[in-house]
């Protein structure tokens, strides 16, 4: 292909980005203007939120899609995998650059990895919420908007997996996390952003160095629904009746948020090891937001064939627990899946 010359209208083309909006507080509206935590989430169309953002139109081509209107905490795996399928059809076309992803901030974090995790295409990927709805006195929805659709459009962004823009910051959409349920600073992650946005350019300081997109061995377009993952939060004072009841709901796997380094309560060891002597995959996480839970430190995962979860926190080891029951349920090929991504 022949590179256009600087100046001509092809090296300056704008970039063709596609908001696809799900709802949350991005799309949110409140009586009055203090409202910063009392309002409706999932509320405003897609159309009104691009056209209370003029200075896209410098940045970026943009078109709107409807995909859902609702609060993140309602997503279920429906949701995921159609959203899932959308992102990567619209990436494969050639008049589409980038895509950004309204959502709410709730679990925010799993569609971004779930994305990072199953399209298959370099493109930008930027899921975007706010804090605030539009309505209220320093709205962030805007802003995380514009900065939105400038990752999406920006040469710079290409392979590096799907990203979320908030705050000023570019984070990496695998490993951040909702700190914080009241605040615009909501987001972090403890390997740090990736980098920020400042007037309409990216800023690029680190990359993912765990596989994601193109080099993903998963793929929406193979990936029709996902088995039942549950979640058990550890605390003092636990019934193992929990377990069960996640077992015969469905769970083909539970990850077990342990306390401190994945721990599990001497009381519950017997109920995991027979649970998993039945079929169900152990995955140890934490409910200590930073750090790594490793193998054999604390239990001895080898012996009774449990899998940890690395630096991924219970949500996030679900989705990936999810993905990879698609394609095996063999315990050393979902620890390997949990070390490389
Ligand atoms: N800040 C938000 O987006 C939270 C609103 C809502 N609970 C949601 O996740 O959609």
């Amino acid at each position: 292909r022949e590179m256009p010359e600087s100046g001509t209208a092809a090296a300056t083309r704008k970039p063709n980005v596609v908001i696809l909006a799900t709802g949350g507080t991005i799309a949110g509206a409140g009586a009055d203007a203090a409202n910063s935590a009392t309002y409706t989430a999932a509320k405003v169309p897609v159309d009104k939120l691009i056209a209370a953002v003029p200075q896209i139109s410098t940045i970026a081509n943009v078109r709107g899609e409807q995909v859902f209107q609702i609060a993140s905490e309602s997503f279920t795996d429906t949701q995921l995998v159609q959203l899932g399928k959308r992102v990567s059809q619209l990436l494969k076309q050639d008049d589409v650059d980038g895509v950004v992803v309204t959502h709410g901030t709730d679990t925010l974090e799993e569609t971004a990895f779930f994305l990072d995790l199953v399209v298959k295409s370099d493109k930008p990927i930027v899921v975007v919420g706010s804090m605030r709805p539009g309505t209220a006195i320093s709205a962030d929805g805007a802003l995380n908007l514009l900065d939105a659709v400038t990752v999406a459009g920006s040469k710079e962004a290409i392979g590096k997996g799907v990203t979320v823009t908030m705050n000023d910051t570019i984070q990496c959409g695998r490993d951040v996390n909702k700190r914080t349920n009241v605040v615009p600073s909501a987001f972090y992650s403890q390997w740090g952003p990736l980098g920020m946005v400042v007037e309409g350019k990216t800023y690029f300081f680190r990359s993912l160095a765990k596989r994601h997109n193109t080099s993903s061995e998963f793929d929406i377009d193979q990936i029709d629904s996902l088995p039942l993952v549950g979640i058990v939060y550890g605390s003092g004072n636990m019934i193992p009746g929990v377990y069960d009841a996640e077992v015969q709901a469905g769970a083909k796997a539970i990850v077990n948020a342990g306390t401190g380094n994945g721990s599990v309560a001497g009381y519950l060891v017997d109920k995991l090891k027979d649970i998993r002597s039945k079929g169900t995959i152990v995955i140890r996480s934490s409910r200590v937001p930073d750090g790594i839970v490793l193998r054999n430190a604390e239990q001895p995962d080898d012996k009774y064939d449990w899998v940890v979860a690395n630096d991924l926190n219970p949500a996030k080891a679900k989705i990936l627990a999810a993905v990879a029951l698609t394609k095996t349920n063999d315990t050393k090929e979902l620890q390997r899946i949990f070390w490389e991504y």
